[in-house]
């Protein structure tokens, strides 16, 4: 084990240099017997960035515990402490790093730069309270999420009195010209492409001189449970959410309490862990799942059966047993996009076809998954098409080879599941894994040396 920043004994943390270099191809582990294991993971990455953004703007101090540290959340962490937030840490009991203390300054402060990385939650959340940071805070992010949908959001701050100096092409780099306050009110915006524009403007809404009224105008809303995390994560801060109709939010000028909260594990990173039981006809225990959340990958509890899995919870633990033979399955995903790629993965293991709908929308996530999918099981020699709104799969033997990760955390993860049961497959820059789970690699080969 190498050591890290957040030094603790035994336990993978994050740390850089704990993963292989980006160009490093990673030999993924072949299964050769089925997996038997108990797992702890690192906390969500939807909820800590929630949980830092509503600390930032809130009237107190807050405590995070057992939060994410990763790629994702140390770029939050800078974004806020660029615009005058004060982020400490201090001793926790997570094994994977320190708990957050954050205490919001009297006024945030621009005349600052945000690098946003790669992180999807980053770029839309942040800029909403530049817009009430006085000074100009000028954004960018990482080459490969330049790319990704900003338009919808800049157009929505825009139209609340926001001052946004960008090129017109609807994406990063931009300058918010943040005057210490912004008017608000109603709004209308097209959240198709991503619900986090959505989540943006009621997480700073309350904030807003008008509070706000999103009204989403497209014919799609993917990924609404995140949106329905916004509004709880709000409510437990003593900010109701009011949602009058279908699509439309609205939050009132007020106060946003101070909280000491725990972040739960990230419920989606343990797709992969719990996929990896299915693949192998073994069994995986993820702890401290809870039993009440928001999370959109408590939905695995559902969808894990679909495959032949069996999956109980009991005592905070989740167990999921693999079938010996996977079934091919009909999923909508519309809701759960973010579930994609290693449930798209085992259907390339499946006995029988599958059918994915629901997720064109994840064609803007860190890549377009579905044409990285398609291409990378297709490589291996499979048998998967691009369909406008999904992907179908059809049973064929696959051969080892490279699988590219495009610079997409998920995309490396659904390699490795693959090569649990095909040998030979190498992982292009699993490094690409910090964005949200830097120890993979290492409970990885926990998990398959347990
Ligand atoms: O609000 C959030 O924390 C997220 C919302 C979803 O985004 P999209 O609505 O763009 O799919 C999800 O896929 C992403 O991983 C996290
Ligand atoms: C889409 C994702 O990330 P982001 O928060 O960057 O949108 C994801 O983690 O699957």
């Amino acid at each position: 084990m190498l050591e890290s920043k957040y030094s603790a004994p035994d336990l993978p943390l994050y740390d850089d240099a704990s993963v292989p270099e980006d160009d490093a191809a990673w030999q993924a582990p072949f299964a050769v017997r089925a997996v038997d294991a108990t797992l702890q993971l690192p906390g969500s990455k939807s909820l800590t960035n929630r949980e830092l953004i509503l600390s930032a703007v809130a009237s107190g101090p807050s405590v995070l515990r057992r939060p994410l540290h990763s790629r994702d959340s140390d770029a939050m962490v800078q974004a806020l402490r660029s615009l005058g937030v004060d982020v400490g840490e201090r001793e926790g009991s997570s094994p994977f790093g320190p708990d957050l203390v954050v205490t919001p300054p009297d006024e945030l402060l621009g005349s600052t730069t945000i690098d946003c990385d790669q992180a999807g939650t980053v770029m839309r959340f942040a800029p909403p309270l530049a817009a009430l940071a006085l000074g100009p805070t000028a954004f960018d992010a990482d080459p490969t999420a330049r790319t990704r949908p900003m338009s919808a959001l800049i157009g929505a701050l825009r139209a609340l009195g926001a001052d946004i100096a960008d090129d017109g092409s609807g994406r990063l780099p931009f300058t918010v010209h943040g005057t210490g306050a912004l008017r608000g009110g109603p709004v209308a915006i097209d959240a198709s492409s991503s619900s986090q524009f959505v989540s943006a403007l009621l997480l700073a809404g309350a904030r807003f001189e008008e509070g706000v009224r999103v009204t989403h105008t497209g014919e799609r809303l993917p990924s609404l449970p995140h949106i329905e995390m916004t509004a709880t994560a709000l409510a437990e801060r003593g900010v109701r959410v009011d949602s009058p109709e279908p699509g439309v939010w609205q939050v009132a000028h007020q106060e946003i309490a101070g909280r000491d909260v725990v972040i739960e594990p990230d419920l989606s990173n343990a797709a992969p862990f719990l996929a990896a039981a299915v693949a192998t006809g073994g069994t995986v225990r993820i702890t401290d799942w809870p039993e009440q959340t928001t999370q959109v990958g408590a939905q695995l509890r559902e969808l894990l059966p679909r495959f032949g899995a069996s999956v109980a919870l009991a005592d905070g633990v989740l167990t999921v047993t693999g079938p010996e033979s996977i079934s091919g399955v009909e999923l909508d995903l519309s809701e759960a996009g973010e579930l994609a790629p290693p449930l798209v993965a085992l259907a390339a293991l499946a006995n029988g076809p599958s059918s994915f709908r629901g997720i064109g929308h994840i064609r803007h996530h860190e890549t377009d998954r579905i044409a990285a999918l398609v291409a990378e099981i297709n490589r291996l020699g499979g048998d998967a098409v691009e369909t406008q709104d999904g992907i179908d799969v059809t049973p064929a033997p696959l051969h080892g080879g490279e699988w590219h990760s495009y610079h997409d955390h998920r995309m490396a993860t659904a390699g490795a599941i693959i090569g649990l049961r095909v040998d030979g497959v190498t992982v292009e820059n699993i490094a690409t894994t910090s964005k949200t789970l830097p120890q993979f690699t290492e409970l990885w080969q926990r998990m398959l040396e347990a």
